[in-house]
């Protein structure tokens, strides 16, 4: 009897799951004059479904069955659900892009709904995503995902986490692996050091490393496998950081995603409530712009007067290098933010070992980061190539999708129209590579600190490094009178930057090795 509750348990979970799309997809369908539209979902489908769910609820709570509900309003902790909503209903690019994804994985995941404020890049990001999880490729689809998991666990990121347990075990993984590195194949257990510098500290990756893995005799890697598993590795690292920078929540079916605990029905439709419209949330408070009135003007200002310093002087490259050096130095004394907050649901630190090296361990006490040149080692003139040579169109797909995030711009600042933000978007780009000690000899790092405030900073810098600490105050607390689609944007900078970061050193060891 207990095994038919679970089950029936489990395919409520599933039903709220199909009634949440159908929700979420009724509100994608309905255009903006209110008139529907012809899509694979349709607002009766979903209204049927929810009929459907009160109808089979009521029955099997009489039966004593409890009833998952979903926590949280909607994909993201920091953006209301709404606002997210919107963008599919205004623009018909995202709701097509949130179709395809939907027909070719059958869900259809927060992450994408949050991205879904930058159709461009959404499409360029799943194709890509796409490729290395299902395309041919070097490694079976197994190990894909199980580095997917190594990868995720690294940041404690349990929403990854959970969203590749499942599909490891879809495709035919062992369960045994799950229950930690011991008990996966040696091969990807000795995957775990490389996994674990990539993170915290890639400037430390040497062809020592490349090669204990490539000569490992029967356990050993292929250049290829490889290529696609740092590929793999750095690709769920950056997600972990964009997962946790814009609050993106447990899927409804997830661990964390759902209760049982009931909720008081007596002044919402069940419907509401698995809809997450019934608890008001949704009515978050503004931000209150009185206070912080200015802040985007004083930014503006400081680009124009930056853009006119620019076309008079230039400093030495001496001094060029020193500001490098500055900045570097200081980026490692930000602080990240205080423990309060982490949501884990989930005890993911048994998928690596070492749990306690993370950033903190080094950047507290002011570890030297060495100098990466991008003039000697550059994506464009090296990376691209041999990504592309060993593991063929995946070079080429990572380069539209670093274009993308780079020169994606609606050349809009909060409320202003028409402004050129390159001077801003670079200043985060090349910040976040100054973190990881990579410079651009041609460009000005004193820039940063006139453009990025120290709020700002340590938001990045705990994205970044350990995103796991991202707190929604911090997400708060920078930028306070900009969009949520630019918060989302500045986050695909942040990722893109720092998957390309962490490959550039990968790379850069690997060919160190072949040659
Ligand atoms: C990250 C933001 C400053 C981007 C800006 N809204 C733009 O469209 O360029």
């Amino acid at each position: 009897m207990a095994a038919c509750y679970s089950e029936i348990v489990n395919k409520m979970s599933w039903i709220s799951l199909l009634h949440r799309l159908c929700m979420q997809f009724s509100n994608l369908t309905r255009s903006q004059n209110g008139t529907k539209q012809h899509l694979g979902f349709s607002h009766d489908v979903a209204f049927g479904s929810c009929r459907t769910m009160c109808f089979c609820t009521l029955n099997l709570q009489d039966l004593g069955v409890r009833i998952p509900r979903p926590l949280g309003n909607g994909p993201s902790r920091f953006i209301p659900e709404k606002e997210i909503l919107q963008v599919s209903k205004v623009d018909p690019r995202a709701q097509s892009i949130f179709e395809d994804a939907f027909a070719a994985l059958g869900r259809l995941d927060n992450i994408s709904l949050v991205m879904g404020f930058h159709p461009q890049y959404l499409e360029s990001f799943l194709r890509t995503q796409h490729y290395l999880l299902q395309m041919d490729g070097p490694l079976s689809l197994h190990y894909r995902h199980y580095i997917g998991i190594m990868a995720a666990a690294r940041h404690q990121c349990s929403y990854l986490v959970n969203l590749h347990v499942n599909d490891f075990l879809q495709v035919g993984g062992d369960p045994k692996w799950l229950n930690g590195l011991d008990g996966a194949p040696q091969k990807l257990q000795a995957l775990g050091e490389l996994n674990k510098i990539l993170a915290h500290r890639p400037w430390l990756l040497t062809k020592a490393h490349i090669e204990h893995l490539l000569k490992a005799e029967e356990h050993s890697w292929s250049l290829a496998e490889l290529i696609h598993a740092v590929v793999l590795l750095t690709h769920y690292h950056s997600l972990a950081s964009f997962t946790f920078g814009c609050g993106i929540t447990p899927e409804i079916h997830s661990d964390g995603g759902h209760t049982f605990r009931p909720l008081s029905l007596s002044q919402y439709c069940v419907c509401d409530i698995a809809n997450g419209n019934g608890n008001g949330n949704d009515l978050e408070e503004r931000r209150s712009s009185h206070q912080v009135s200015g802040e985007v003007e004083v930014l503006m200002e400081r680009m124009k007067q930056l853009q006119e310093c620019r076309d008079e002087e230039e400093a030495s490259q001496e001094e060029m290098a020193t500001r490098f050096e500055r900045e570097k130095t200081e980026s490692m004394l930000v602080a990240t933010a205080e423990d309060e907050e982490c949501v884990q649901s989930r005890d993911v630190s048994r998928h690596f070992e070492d749990p306690s090296y993370g950033y903190k361990d080094f950047s507290r006490r002011g570890e030297h980061v060495p100098t990466f040149r991008v003039q000697d080692y550059s994506w464009e003139d090296h990376g691209y190539s041999l990504v592309n040579r060993l593991y063929p169109d995946v070079g080429q797909l990572l380069d539209e999708k670093f274009q993308m995030a780079y020169n994606l711009t609606y050349n809009t600042m909060a409320m202003h129209k028409d402004v050129d933000t390159t001077m801003l978007r670079r200043a985060i780009w090349n910040y976040i590579h100054c973190m990881f000690g990579i410079r651009y000899d041609d460009y000005d790092y004193g820039e940063i600190n006139q453009l990025l405030d120290r709020s700002f900073k340590v938001y990045i810098k705990t994205m970044v490094c350990s995103p796991e600490k991202t707190t929604k105050r911090m997400y708060e607390s920078f930028w306070r009178q900009f969009q949520h689609s630019e918060k989302v944007h500045v986050n695909l900078l942040l990722m893109e930057a720092r998957m390309q970061a962490e490959l550039l050193y990968a790379l850069r060891a690997i060919t160190c090795y072949m040659t």
